[in-house]
């Protein structure tokens, strides 16, 4: 478990982290997201022990990291995948970092069977790609077998094979009950990936609670249904007391319907006899959620507002700030 109680870091005039408390629990991923510059690697680093902070604490199962007897068999991270000697190979690089940490150099084997880099392992690390980088940085965090595991922005560059492994990996740590938090600007990656979630905006918390509930708190649900009937039906939901909209002016066959539920909608139409070829609840998105909840949190705007850019089918980096 990581808690954090009222964690502060101040650099000079800035207040990069303003009394931050939250819990990461085991056996879920837990995403940790807000706009840039709202405070998330300097958490992380307190976390990690790197910084100090000006007031609060956060404790690694009970634990401030500094105390730990063998940090890399409590908590191990990911935070910058690069950080290896470029002529190391990865199996040389590992075995360096298990010597120096009391662990068994039999373990590098292991780890680096557990993400895949066996075959590559004397190879030359400067040579790895970024995502072969990522794995290694990967089995660095693995090699203490640690209950916790940070991830720092884990699939930024990746491909989608890279990500989709990144995701299920992650979801099997903390289905084996181990504690994952994992920062990510990947909004919709994010949302398939964590259960749960710790929002910040400008070093303060905005919301802790699950995925689930971040979304359905700040973003519309409606019910869409389609019919050739439409006109019609949208005249009976309405005299029912239903807000009834159009989704776009070239569809005639399609409406939405924010405040309904799909049991309503379907027995008000089976009632009057009207054939539907759709009726589904449109949930809204993680991205839009987001950029509800936060769009005042940012730190530098990019002066065109907040609000969300145009819906992307694939993930939509936060870039609604700039640092
Ligand atoms: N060493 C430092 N000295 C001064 N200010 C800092 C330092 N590190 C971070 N900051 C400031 O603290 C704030 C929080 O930065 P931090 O990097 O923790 O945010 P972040 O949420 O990780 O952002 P990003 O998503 O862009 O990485 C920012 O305003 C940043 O400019």
């Amino acid at each position: 478990m990581i808690e954090a109680v009222g964690l502060t870091k101040r650099y000079g005039s800035k207040l990069a982290v303003d009394d931050l408390s939250f819990t990461v629990k085991p056996g879920k991923v837990t995403g940790f997201l807000g706009p840039n510059g709202a405070g998330k690697s300097t958490t992380m680093r307190m976390m990690l022990g790197l910084d100090r902070p000006t007031a609060g604490r956060v404790l690694i199962d009970g634990k401030h990291y500094t105390e730990l007897k063998n940090p890399l068999r409590t908590l191990g991270a990911l935070v910058d995948a690069k950080w290896v000697h470029p002529n190391r190979s990865a199996h040389a690089h590992l075995k360096w970092m298990a010597r120096s940490n009391g662990i068994p150099t039999k373990r590098v084997d292991e780890v680096l069977d557990i993400v895949g880099l066996s075959e590559v392992a004397h190879r030359r690390a400067g040579g790895f790609s970024l995502g072969m980088s990522q794995r290694l940085g990967i089995a660095t965090a693995l090699l203490g077998d640690p209950k916790i595991l940070m991830f720092d922005e884990p699939v930024n560059g990746l491909d989608p094979e890279g990500i989709h492994w990144i995701r299920r990996f992650m979801q099997r740590l903390a289905a084996e009950g181990r504690t994952v938090l994992v920062s990510s600007h990947l909004l919709s990656e994010m949302a398939q990936t964590a259960e749960e979630l710790v929002v910040v905006g400008r070093g303060k918390l905005i919301a802790q609670c699950s995925t689930e509930e971040f979304v359905d708190s700040a973003s519309n649900t409606s019910v869409r249904v389609r019919t050739p009937q439409a006109e019609q039906l949208g005249e009976v939901l309405a005299s029912n007391g239903l807000a009834v909209a159009r989704e776009n002016q070239q569809d005639q066959h399609t409406l939405l319907v924010p405040d309904g539920g799909t049991e309503q909608v379907g027995e008000l139409a089976a009632k009057h006899g009207f054939v539907l070829h759709e009726l589904t609840v449109q949930r809204g998105s993680l991205e839009e959620a987001f950029m509800q909840i936060t769009g005042q949190e940012v730190e530098f705007s990019t002066g065109q507002g907040n609000e969300p850019a145009a819906p992307a089918a694939g993930d939509v980096p936060v870039a609604a700030a700039e640092k």
